[in-house]
């Protein structure tokens, strides 16, 4: 029988991501019991009888939703049935963490448990199964948000030793797969509730741009954040530069020379000041950076400008630095 397209679309994006570990590496698949993550670990143990990999399913349970371990459990004997060497479920506590809502406290927690999963199995590879699909909606929410280039850049394909071999593959695809593979997939009710604004992307906002602008617009958008990434990239890894270059023993950065840096490469210089002395990544915005700048380019004899984590930016005797607030 011929192998279905889907299936087939699945399989292959997973030997292509995975082509370079070495027989008898160990991945773990990242499950969560969806459509996504499931036929990725179905695709991901296919796979390994001829890469000669041992795969790991893992299923997280957040421990949010009454009979949240029944379903865990639930996905541990699908993983099992699917034909998955090891598997294994992990409970988080999802606390009400600082400054973040439920969902990225869950994320959070999340990823710190299948980071000792991985740690403890000697795991090569990480897999998450976001689709092109989940790609373009975070386009889409980046650009809503206006935070700039390095969001609507997307989600990485890599990072540290997780991947998402499924980038380039529709939900089509991986809900069809589950179908023709006979695999029963949990939808999370989370997915449909509308005070998710990712819910109202996909569920609303996609199909009328889908319907208005003509089909392939979720991979439109996924190939324009790819494109996208390679120039933040190419940015960032210049800015690390110049920083190194220019930053003082003290960490202060000389006046002068900043102000021949063109903006893109500069407004990143200065963001890399502000984290070097400590303010928080997530909470330093375009406009902290903005504000530092102006130190540069509207400079008229401020006494500081006001940044996260109780931080100020000042200049003096021609340096720029990031102080503690007194
Ligand atoms: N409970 C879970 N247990 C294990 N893996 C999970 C779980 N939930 C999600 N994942 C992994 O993360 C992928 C993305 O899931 P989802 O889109 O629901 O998460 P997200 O909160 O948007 O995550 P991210 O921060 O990675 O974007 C899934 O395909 C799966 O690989």
């Amino acid at each position: 029988m011929r192998l279905h397209p889907s299936v087939a679309a699945v399989r292959v994006a997973v030997r292509r991501d995975l082509e370079d570990l070495d027989p008898g590496a160990v991945v773990v698949v990242a499950c969560s019991g969806g459509a996504d993550s499931l036929a990725l670990l179905a695709a991901t143990v296919h796979e390994a009888r001829a890469g000669g990999w041992k795969v790991v399913g893992a299923t997280v349970d957040h421990g949010l939703q009454d009979g949240s371990d029944a379903q865990a459990e639930r996905v541990v004997a699908q993983m099992a049935a699917l034909g998955a060497d090891e598997t294994l479920t992990a409970r988080v506590q999802v606390g009400a963490d600082a400054g973040i809502g439920p969902e990225a406290a869950a994320r959070r927690a999340r990823y710190a448990v299948l980071e000792q999963v991985a740690d403890h199995v000697g795991a090569a590879a990480v897999l998450l199964g976001h689709t092109r699909d989940d790609q373009a909606e975070t386009v889409l929410l980046g650009l809503a948000r206006g935070s700039g280039g390095r969001s609507l850049a997307g989600m990485r394909r890599r990072f540290d030793r997780y991947r998402r071999p499924l980038l380039d593959v529709s939900r089509d695809d991986t809900v069809t797969a589950c179908q023709v593979e006979g695999i029963e997939v949990w939808d999370d009710p989370h997915n449909l509730d509308p005070g998710f604004a990712r819910v109202r992307v996909r569920r609303s906002v996609l199909p009328v741009l889908e319907d208005q602008l003509g089909p392939g617009i979720a991979a439109t958008l996924a190939r324009t954040a790819d494109q996208l990434r390679a120039d933040t990239d190419l940015l960032d890894d210049l800015a690390e530069a110049t920083y190194a270059d220019l930053v003082t023993a003290e960490g202060a950065l000389p006046v002068e020379a900043l102000e021949g840096v063109p903006d893109a490469l500069r407004r990143r210089v200065l963001r890399l000041v502000a984290v070097a002395a400590g303010a928080p990544p997530a909470e330093l915005f375009h406009e902290h950076v903005l504000a530092l700048d102006s130190l540069l380019t509207r400079w008229r004899g401020q006494k500081w400008v006001d940044l996260p984590g109780h931080l100020r930016g000042v200049r003096r005797d021609g340096l720029l630095e990031v102080t503690r607030a007194t």
